[in-house]
C-alpha cells in the first residue's frame, strides 16, 4: 500500500551536460518487498540508484527514501539505514576480508561482538574467503561477495544492490536470492536490486523495466508474463522495448521530440503508487531548499567512532602499501641527495683546446719556472716562455687540455663538439706581454694584440661556456699576481680597480647555498600535492569514498582522517629534507632551525591543500598528476631560483611574488643566510602568503565539492 512505500521517485530528471539520463522517471518501491530494476547497459540504472542514496543530485523531480529526502538532516539517508552495494567493488585493496567487514561494521557504529557474529554468519552464507586473506589476492567473484557482505553486515532497513550477482556461480546466486527473500519476509527489509540476469528477477516482488531513462513498466513478474503472454521476462522486456521504439518513432513522425514520455510508462503505472502524505512527508520539508540539502550533503559531522575506523583504514592502507611507503619516505632523501651532488659544484674535465704559437707545448715539459720572470738591476722585469708558465695554471680539475696545431683546427674542434672552448696564444706572447707591461698606455696596437691570450668559448652550452670563461679569467689573475710578485711589483696591479667585499657569504659561496631553500620548498610542495591528490582520487575511483559517505560518514570526517595521516607523513618528510640540508650544506643555517622547519612544513601543508583542491575536480590519477606536476613546473620557473625575479616583466614579477613559493623561498633563504627571525617583515610576508594560499585552496575545494554533485 501507499503508506508503506520505502522509496518514491517522482518525475526525476538527471542530465550529464546535455545528455538526459533520467527522463521524468518515477518509481515506487514498497516496504518489505524486493524491487528488481532491469534494463540494458547504459540505460541509467546506476545513476538512478546513485540519486536514491544521495550520491548524485537531480535536475528536477522528487526522491523520498524511508520517509525523508536523501541528504536531508534527520532522514538517515545516507546513513546506517541503508545497505549499499555499488557496481564498482568499493573496497580497500589493502584490507583483508575481515578488515573490510569490520570497517563497514564500525562506521555503521556496530559493537565489535555484533560485527563478529555477523561476520561469521555472512562468511558461511556467502562462502567468503578466509578472513585473513587480502582482498588484492581475492578473485573478482570473491571480492563481489565481500562487497555484498559489507552491505548486509548491519542488517539495514533498505538494501540497494547494484548488480550483486555478477561473477557469482548459479548455486550461490540462488542462495543470495533465498537470503534476500528471507530477510524481506522476516525483517520487512526493502530491497532494490539491479541485475543483468533478467530471469533471476522473477524472484522479485516487483520488476521495473527501464529503458532510455524511463520506467516502461513496473509490475509483479507473474503479471508481466501474463500481460505479454510470454514464458520469460526477457521476452516481455523485448516486446516492451519494441513498443517503446515504435511510440518514439511515431512521436517523431508527427513532429514531436523523443523527450516526450511514452504512453506505455504512464498507462501501465500501478494504481498503488505512493503518495507523499502517506509517506509522512510534511509540506515544510518539501519547501526545504536544494541549497540547504546540499550543505548537509557536504557533511560536517564528526563522530569519534567513525573517525577511529577511518584513521585505522588509512593507516592500514598506508603501511600495507610497501611500495608507497618506500617512495614517500625515500623520495625526499634521494631528491635532496641528487640535488646536493649535481647542482652547484664546478664542472670537471671540460675539454679546453690550446693553440700555442709561442712555444711548442711539448717543450714546456722541462721549462725552468725561475727563468720566466727575471728582474734586472735597473728594476725591469724580463719575461721568457710565459706560455709554459701560464699553462701550469691550467692543471685544474675543471680543465682537460687538448692540443691543436692551428687556429682553424681548433675552430673545427668547437664546431664538432670536441672541445668547449680554446685558447689562442700568439707568437712572441711573452715578449709582447713584457712590452705591454713596460710601456703601459704608450703600447702600440700590435704590442697589445700580441700580448694577449685570446679565448674562444662555445656558448651554446651557457653553463660550461660561462663556467670555463670565469675560471680562465680567475686563473689568469692568479698567474699575473704571482708574476708581479716575482717582479717585486704590487699584486694589486693585476686586478681591476674595484675592491670587492662581501656580506652573508662570499665570492666562492656555492650556487647550491643560494638555491637550497628554493629546492627544499618546491620539493615539499610537490610531495604534499601529489601525495594528497593521488590518495584521494584513488579512493574516489575505487568508490570507497562514496560508499563510506552512503554509509553515513561525512566528507569532513573522511578529509580530516586523510589529512591527519598525511600531516604526519609530511612531518617526517620535512624532517628528512632538513636533515639532508644539515648534512650536505656548506653554509650552516644562521637563524632558528625551528622557524626554518616551520616554513618548510607550512609549504608542505600548502601543497597538500592544493592536492586536495585538485582531487575535487579530477576523476583520474593521470589528470591529478598533470595538475600537480603541471603546476610545479611554472612555479619552479617563476620562483627566482633559475633566474632573478627582478629580470621579469612587472606582471610576471607580481605573479611570481603572489605564488605559493617565491615569498616563502625569500623568507627561508633569509632565515638561513641572514639569521632573520619571525618578527622580520619579509619572513612574516612569506608565512602570510602560505597561509593565504592554504585558506584559498580550502575555500576552492569546498566550492568545487558543492558544484560537482
Ligand atoms: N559522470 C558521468 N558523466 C557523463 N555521463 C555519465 C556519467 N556517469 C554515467 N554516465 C552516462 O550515463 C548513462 C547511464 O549510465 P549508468 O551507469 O547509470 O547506466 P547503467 O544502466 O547502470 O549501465 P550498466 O548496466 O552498464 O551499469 C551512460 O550512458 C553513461 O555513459
Amino acid at each position: 500500500m501507499a503508506a508503506s512505500s520505502a522509496i518514491l521517485v517522482e518525475n526525476v530528471v538527471k542530465t550529464y551536460g546535455s545528455k538526459v539520463i533520467l527522463d521524468e522517471l518515477s518509481i515506487n518501491v514498497e516496504r518489505g518487498t524486493i524491487y528488481g530494476l532491469l534494463g540494458a547497459s547504459g540505460c541509467g540504472k546506476t545513476t538512478l540508484l546513485s540519486c536514491i542514496v544521495g550520491r548524485k543530485s537531480t535536475n528536477s523531480g522528487e526522491i523520498w527514501v524511508l520517509g525523508g529526502r536523501p541528504g536531508e538532516k534527520g532522514s538517515g539517508v545516507p546513513g546506517p539505514k541503508i545497505g549499499y552495494m555499488p557496481q564498482e567493488l568499493a573496497l580497500v585493496e589493502e584490507f583483508t576480508v575481515k578488515d573490510a567487514i569490520y570497517y563497514f561494521g564500525t562506521i555503521y557504529k556496530m559493537e565489535a561482538k555484533d560485527i563478529k557474529e555477523r561476520f561469521e554468519y555472512l562468511s558461511k552464507l556467502l562462502e567468503l574467503p578466509d578472513g585473513s586473506k587480502f582482498l588484492k589476492h581475492c578473485s573478482g567473484g570473491q571480492k563481489r561477495r565481500v562487497s555484498f557482505a559489507a552491505a548486509l553486515v548491519h542488517s539495514p532497513e533498505l538494501l540497494i544492490l547494484d548488480e550483486p550477482t555478477v561473477g557469482v556461480d548459479p548455486i550461490l546466486r540462488e542462495k543470495i536470492w533465498d537470503h534476500l527473500k528471507d530477510t524481506v519476509n522476516t525483517k520487512r527489509t526493502t530491497v532494490i536490486i539491479t541485475t543483468h540476469y533478467i530471469e533471476e528477477a522473477k524472484e522479485a516482488n516487483t520488476v521495473g523495466f527501464m529503458r532510455k531513462g524511463k520506467i516502461m513498466i513496473q509490475e509483479t513478474p507473474n503479471k508481466l508474463l501474463a500481460t505479454f503472454q510470454t514464458n520469460t521476462l526477457e521476452e516481455a522486456f523485448f516486446i516492451l522495448s519494441q513498443k517503446q521504439n515504435d511510440q518514439l518513432n511515431n512521436t517523431k513522425a508527427i513532429g514531436g521530440t523523443d523527450q516526450g514520455s511514452t504512453s506505455t510508462s504512464v498507462e501501465s503505472f500501478p494504481a498503488n503508487y505512493g503518495s507523499k502524505d502517506a509517506l509522512g512527508i510534511s509540506s515544510a520539508k518539501e519547501r526545504r531548499s536544494k541549497k540547504e540539502q546540499s550543505v548537509y550533503m557536504s557533511g560536517t559531522e564528526i563522530d569519534p567512532k567513525r573517525m577511529k575506523a577511518l584513521l585505522s583504514k588509512n593507516w592500514t592502507q598506508f603501511y600495507r602499501n610497501i611500495g608507497g611507503v618506500l617512495f614517500l619516505l625515500t623520495f625526499p632523501l634521494l631528491q635532496m641527495w641528487f640535488f646536493a651532488n649535481s647542482v652547484g659544484t664546478d664542472p670537471k674535465h671540460l675539454k679546453l683546446g690550446i693553440v700555442n704559437n709561442e712555444s711548442m707545448t711539448t717543450l714546456c715539459a722541462d721549462f725552468d719556472w725561475n727563468s720566466t720572470a727575471i728582474q734586472t738591476e735597473d728594476y725591469e722585469c724580463h719575461f721568457r716562455n710565459l706560455t709554459c708558465r701560464f699553462l701550469t695554471y691550467l692543471e685544474h680539475p675543471m680543465i682537460s687540455k687538448v692540443l691543436y696545431k692551428s687556429y682553424p683546427e681548433a675552430v673545427e674542434g668547437i664546431k664538432h663538439g670536441q672541445i668547449v672552448g680554446f685558447l689562442y696564444i700568439p707568437t712572441n706572447f711573452s715578449q709582447s706581454f713584457e712590452e705591454r707591461t713596460r710601456l703601459g698606455l704608450n703600447s702600440p696596437e700590435w704590442i697589445v694584440h700580441y700580448g694577449e691570450i685570446r679565448g674562444y668559448m662555445d656558448m651554446s652550452n651557457r653553463f660550461t661556456g660561462a663556467a670555463l670563461a670565469i675560471k680562465l679569467y680567475r686563473l689568469f689573475i692568479e698567474f699575473q699576481d704571482k708574476l708581479l710578485s716575482d717582479c717585486k711589483l704590487p699584486q694589486k696591479f693585476a686586478h681591476i680597480p674595484i675592491d670587492e667585499n662581501f656580506f652573508f657569504g662570499n665570492d666562492h659561496t656555492p650556487y647550491t647555498t643560494f638555491v637550497t631553500p628554493g629546492i627544499a620548498l618546491l620539493l615539499v610542495f610537490l610531495l604534499g600535492s601529489t601525495m594528497t591528490s593521488q590518495i584521494i582520487v584513488k579512493e574516489k575511483i575505487d568508490g570507497v569514498w562514496d560508499r563510506s559517505i552512503v554509509a553515513g560518514v561525512s566528507s569532513l570526517e573522511i578529509t580530516l582522517s586523510h589529512l591527519s595521516l598525511q600531516f604526519i607523513i609530511m612531518l617526517v618528510e620535512c624532517a628528512e629534507v632538513l636533515l639532508m640540508i644539515w648534512l650536505m650544506s656548506t653554509y650552516p643555517i644562521q637563524g632558528s632551525w625551528i622557524l626554518f622547519f616551520f616554513i618548510l612544513y607550512l609549504e608542505g601543508v600548502c601543497g597538500m591543500t592544493y592536492g586536495f583542491f585538485v582531487s575535487t575536480f579530477c576523476q583520474k590519477l593521470g589528470e591529478a598528476n598533470i595538475f600537480c606536476t603541471g603546476g610545479y613546473l611554472p612555479l619552479t620557473i617563476i620562483c627566482g631560483i633559475i633566474w632573478p625575479i627582478e629580470a621579469m616583466p612587472t606582471i610576471l614579477r607580481w605573479l611570481s611574488l603572489a605564488s605559493p613559493c617565491t615569498m616563502p623561498i625569500l623568507s627561508l633563504r633569509n632565515v638561513m643566510m641572514k639569521g632573520w627571525n619571525l618578527w622580520n617583515i619579509q619572513v612574516i610576508n612569506g608565512i602570510g602568503v602560505l597561509l593565504a594560499w592554504i585558506v584559498l585552496f580550502g575555500i576552492a575545494s569546498v566550492w568545487c565539492i558543492k558544484i560537482r554533485r
